[in-house]
């Protein structure tokens, strides 16, 4: 690049994000964040500086947080066995009281630290708080037999009343995927989806979901048939046949877009900055789910 085309390339960059600011200027934006991005020091913070650059861009992120992995150390150090049924962690009451401990104790206080490192905008809740999330006990079929997973929840009521009242006050929410029943038993959820079950009551713009991979391939394990965009309907055949850890993923994504929210993504997390390239690029990347209608 010549000194003379540096600038205008610099301004091409600028000017291409401007029909997304006013598109989504005022609207909320939820993000599952997790895996990789997690994890190095140097996504972490890409990851905190693109939810700020959201929020002072005028939009309203919602941060709804992971911890499989750090679920998974701790029983490790405490020597408690963990097996997953259909992607989801079989949940004893001792698990239960490890995985709430982790989420809520530790994996939501350190993304809450992440984004204050820019001022005071973040507040940490689990989804037990002020009844944001009310869950009922998820059955899942194995071989067609019903089997009992412990106490897994499946999200039957959201009352995003808390997350909104941070969001007009300018904070960032930061959610972890614990839930309560109607009798007061704490339950685990899979955090993509209650982040897309926040996403359908907060009748957000975005659902974004982070990951370990560029998004959904055709033929996985084979890593050449990225599907860059797909809609709700094609997505809901694929389903079926896709292996595990894609499953509560693109779920998400079906849930969210059949709810009313107009675009749901799953992206890379190991790419710098990868929520600023999908909002405010032409191309965006990864995987886009759409409704039906807005497939042109
Ligand atoms: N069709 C598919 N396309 C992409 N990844 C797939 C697919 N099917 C299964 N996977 C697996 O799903 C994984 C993502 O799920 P998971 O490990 O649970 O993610 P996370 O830790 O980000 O929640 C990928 O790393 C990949 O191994
Ligand atoms: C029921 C269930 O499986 N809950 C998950 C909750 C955390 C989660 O979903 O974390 P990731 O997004 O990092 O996988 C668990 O116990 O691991």
């Amino acid at each position: 690049m010549t000194a003379d085309t540096a600038p205008a390339a610099k301004a091409a960059t600028l000017i291409e994000a401007l029909p997304y600011l006013e598109r989504f200027h005022g609207r909320t934006v939820v993000i599952k964040y997790g895996g990789h991005a997690m994890t190095d020091e140097a996504l972490r913070r890409s990851f905190a500086d693109d939810v700020m650059f959201l929020r002072y861009a005028g939009i309203r992120p919602v941060v709804v947080h992971g911890g499989g992995p750090q679920i998974n150390a701790h029983l490790d150090r405490l020597g408690v066995e963990s097996t997953f049924t259909n992607g989801l962690r079989v949940t004893t009451p001792e698990t239960m009281e490890i995985v709430r401990m982790v989420l809520v104790g530790q994996v939501n206080r350190e993304v809450v630290g992440l984004i204050n490192r820019h001022g005071p905008y973040a507040v940490g809740l689990s989804g037990e708080d002020a009844h944001l999330f009310t869950a009922e006990r998820k059955i899942v079929e194995v071989d067609g037999e019903p089997v009992d997973i412990g106490q897994v929840g499946e999200i039957v009521k959201v009352e995003p009343g808390a997350v909104e009242a941070l969001l007009a006050d300018g904070r960032v929410p930061v959610v972890s995927s614990i839930a309560r029943g109607e009798d007061g038993t704490v339950y685990n959820v899979n955090a993509d989806t209650a982040a897309a079950a926040l996403a359908v009551a907060l009748d957000a713009a975005k659902l974004i979901v982070l990951t370990d991979v560029e998004g959904l391939y055709a033929d996985y394990p084979a890593r050449d048939g990225l599907i860059s965009r797909l809609t709700a309907g094609e997505l809901e055949e694929l389903l079926p046949g896709l292996s595990a850890g894609m499953v509560p993923k693109m779920g998400a994504c079906l849930t969210a877009v059949r709810g009313g929210v107009a675009q749901a993504h799953v992206l890379d997390g190991r790419v710098p900055h990868a929520v600023l390239l999908e909002v405010f690029t032409d191309e965006g990347i990864g995987t886009m789910v759409l409704p039906e209608s807005e497939d042109a």
